[in-house]
């Protein structure tokens, strides 16, 4: 349930994993791409979650028609404007949206560089219009390996000004967190914060690698930590944020059942975690949906919620400023 005098923060939610399945058709058109279908309804069984992933790559291969038709960098700066839209239609009230402009380049050959340059412009535009303020956080897709890791990176440091943080997502299990120790290096010099998607598909050895190795002060997903105590009081001494996103475990097959979700651990070792939604148009949910339907089916009550709505404002990439202005501001 969220609280309304509190403001509402998705803090993990992939731009590029929440491309409209009509802009995905009309982008296909305007590019006479070949795609599955020609109409909305039919589309959507190619680009959303319909029955449960069997794993993460599984699931991840439905976000791979949204960036299929990213034909040009205006179209780049399409969906990342529509991306505040969503937010305003979902009534959020403050979002980090990140992106993989080496994903997003892949299929026309675009350059990475110009991709991030379109992101920013597009949620910069949107972000005026809708009066929504934003942070992006860039990722690297672990899944195209070290080498193209270093060309998203750098695409992301040319920007640097215009970013809070760098994430790590993509394949867990096949390009694990040690192939990336000097890119994390050179985020961390660049001064900008770290976000590591870490625990999802690996064990808690990933999260350890992610907090000690690559300098994460928040781990996305983070579910596998509940394997290992010491890792838990350790995640709580240091304040590590845990950004969840209920409905994406289930759809990954991650988590089996929601009332087995370890965000009950976190929130009762005092564990700083918040909900969010992942790849909202890819699993047909908004963040209204986690905090009214996942959570409750999670079993967590309206002190839980709220808490997590204070945890989310905690942990987010915002000065203490910032901070302050967005829990005084009337929420719309
Ligand atoms: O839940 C997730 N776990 C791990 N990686 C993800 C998830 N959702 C999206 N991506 C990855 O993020 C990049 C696009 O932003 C892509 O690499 C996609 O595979
Ligand atoms: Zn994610």
């Amino acid at each position: 349930m969220i609280d309304a005098r509190l403001p509402v923060l998705d803090l993990h939610r992939h731009l590029d994993g929440n491309i409209r399945p009509a802009t995905i058709l009309d982008l296909g058109q305007q590019f006479n791409m070949v795609l599955p279908a020609n109409n909305v309804q039919a589309l959507r069984p190619y680009v959303q979650v319909q029955d449960n992933a069997p794993d993460l790559v599984s699931f991840l291969a439905k976000l791979d028609w949204g960036v299929k038709v990213l034909g040009s960098y205006d179209a780049c700066r399409r969906v990342a404007y529509e991306n505040v839209e969503d937010l305003y239609l979902a009534g959020i009230d403050y979002a980090e949206l990140r992106f993989s402009p080496g994903y997003m380049a892949m299929n026309h050959q675009l350059d990475p560089q110009g991709v991030v340059e379109a992101v920013l412009d597009g949620v910069a535009a949107g972000s005026r219009d809708f009066h929504i303020p934003t942070k992006l956080i860039g990722i690297m897709s672990r899944t195209v390996g070290q080498q193209a890791c270093e060309q998203e990176l750098a695409a992301c440091l040319a920007y640097k000004d215009r970013l809070v943080a760098m994430d790590l997502a993509g394949d867990e299990l096949g390009f694990p967190g040690d192939l990336f120790t000097e890119h994390f290096k050179r985020v961390r010099d660049a001064g900008l914060q770290i976000t590591v998607h870490a625990g999802e598909a690996a064990g808690s050895a990933s999260i350890w690698q992610a907090i000690q190795a690559l300098g994460a002060e928040r781990i996305g997903h983070g579910v596998n930590a509940v394997q290992d105590a010491a890792l838990l009081d350790y995640i709580g001494e240091h304040n590590i944020g845990i950004e969840s996103c209920l409905t994406s475990n289930i759809q990954t097959s991650t988590v089996a059942k929601l009332s087995e979700h370890p965000i009950h651990t976190f929130l009762a070792q005092d564990i700083r975690v918040c909900l969010n939604t992942d790849d909202p148009a890819v699993q047909g949910i908004e963040l209204r949906h986690e905090y009214n339907n996942a959570a409750k089916a999670a079993g967590l009550t309206p002190a839980h919620t709220r808490r997590c709505q204070e945890n989310a404002l905690a942990m987010a990439f915002m000065s203490e400023e910032e901070k302050k202005t967005l829990k005084t501001a009337p929420s719309t």
